[in-house]
């Protein structure tokens, strides 16, 4: 090799390896931008919940397994395996998982990032340490510790994430299954709204019904569930089940009043109306409850269940509702209940759809209580969507 070709042949190796200082950089700004973006690798993931050990499952919902894990720099994290059943490309789904990543309220679940390898799909949350809801408010030995003040904490910190989903963050986002297993509590019992924004992430594909079917049993509005009309009342009417369910420790779906055989809905509605409401609040609340505060929420609960979503508050309102000082003043008086939507009570021309409709998931904690969950984001302008393109179940009217 001569003086000249050797010049260049170091030159050229230069240019195409780099110094080793070169090469550090560069990893360096790779890590940088992937982080930016959110990107997890799969090997990450992999080492993080121990090659995905069922030790480490925290549960499995409609969209697939849970796992727990710890990332080398010591955070704890939830990592949501999707199923198969997306049939959303991957430049789609980083651009919808990227989207999300952005949506960050103190009560809302932060969405960490994602990892797209080969056909899978992952979802890489904050780990939150009290689990959910359902896990302590329907077990009659963990229940007490929810005393009041932790649930009149959940029930405005619920209603301030929906606030933000509905009308704060960059899209309306309409959450469609608002309920205890979605509803995540931390360290200092902050609620925080899982599962937000899956209907951005498995998009229907109209032609083809067989994934899951929106909503969740007995917390869906009945417009919503009978003729497909979806605005962010439906979130509001899920979110008053939730409430009568904190308030009696009851859980919506199993409550069987045994002598009049009423829904619980209907129970609270009827005891507000003999003036007996304090009656249906679960008797491990009795030396903690601030009656005027629970008398409120009662109210406020029956309010957001009326059958007319046009007589539901908004989200914006419940908060101004549960941040006054005189608690029932200026509250109107409610009106009956909705039924809150039943996959058992499907109307005729959904049953007759029902050959094509069936659910993928297996649930692990409460299969009676789960259908499925989706959530949908609209632009602001359109936060009503008479047919939801972007919904699980065929939409009706
Ligand atoms: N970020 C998280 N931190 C701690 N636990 C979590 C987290 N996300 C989910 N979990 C746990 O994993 C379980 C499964 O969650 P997932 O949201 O997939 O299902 P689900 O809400 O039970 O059912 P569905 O998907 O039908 O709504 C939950 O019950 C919850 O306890």
């Amino acid at each position: 090799m001569d003086k000249s070709q050797s010049f260049l042949h170091s030159f050229l190796q230069h240019f195409k390896f780099g110094s080793t200082t070169e090469r550090n950089n560069e990893a360096e700004l790779k890590r940088m931008t992937s982080q930016e973006q959110k990107i997890f690798s799969y090997e990450t993931l992999v080492s993080a919940t121990k090659n995905f050990n069922a030790i480490h499952k925290l549960g499995e919902g409609g969209f697939g397994p849970v796992y727990k894990g710890k990332l080398s720099d010591g955070r704890e994290v939830a990592v949501k395996r999707l199923s198969h059943t997306s049939n959303q490309g991957k430049k789609e789904f980083m651009n919808e998982a990227k989207l999300l990543a952005r949506v960050q309220h103190r009560n809302v679940v932060n969405l960490l990032g994602y990892c797209v390898h080969g056909t899978e799909k992952l979802l890489v949350y904050e780990y939150v340490p009290h689990e959910s809801l359902d896990k302590l408010l329907f077990k009659s030995e963990k229940r007490k510790q929810l005393d009041w003040k932790r649930r009149f904490g959940i029930i405005t910190g619920v209603a301030k994430g929906l606030l933000y989903l509905h009308e704060d963050s960059h899209n309306c986002i309409i959450h469609r299954d608002i309920k205890a297993s979605n509803i995540l509590l931390d360290e200092k019992w902050t609620a925080k709204i899982a599962d937000f924004g899956m209907a951005r992430l498995f998009p229907e594909d109209q032609t083809q019904v067989n994934t899951r079917v929106a909503g969740t049993n007995g917390y869906m509005a009945p417009e919503y569930m009978m003729h497909g009309k979806l605005s962010v009342k439906a979130d509001v009417f899920s979110y008053g089940v939730l409430v009568l369910e904190l308030i009696t420790g009851q859980r919506n779906t199993s409550f069987n009043l045994e002598v009049e055989g009423l829904t619980l809905l209907d129970w609270a509605y009827k005891m507000y109306k003999k003036r007996k409401s304090l009656e249906i609040v679960d008797s491990t609340l009795a030396s903690t409850v601030v009656t005027e505060q629970v008398g409120m929420c009662i109210q406020l609960a029956l309010l957001c269940t009326q059958g007319d979503p046009q007589l539901r508050p908004t989200m914006r309102r419940i908060v101004v509702m549960l941040s006054r000082k005189s608690p029932q003043s200026h509250m109107e008086e409610p009106t009956r209940p909705g039924i809150p939507g039943s996959r058992y009570r499907r109307p005729p021309r959904y049953s007759a759809l029902s050959s094509t409709v069936g659910t993928s998931g297996s649930h692990s904690s409460d299969s009676s209580n789960t259908l499925t969950v989706t959530a949908t984001i609209t632009s602001k302008s359109s936060a009503t969507a008479e047919l939801d393109l972007r919904g699980k179940r065929p939409m009706l009217d």
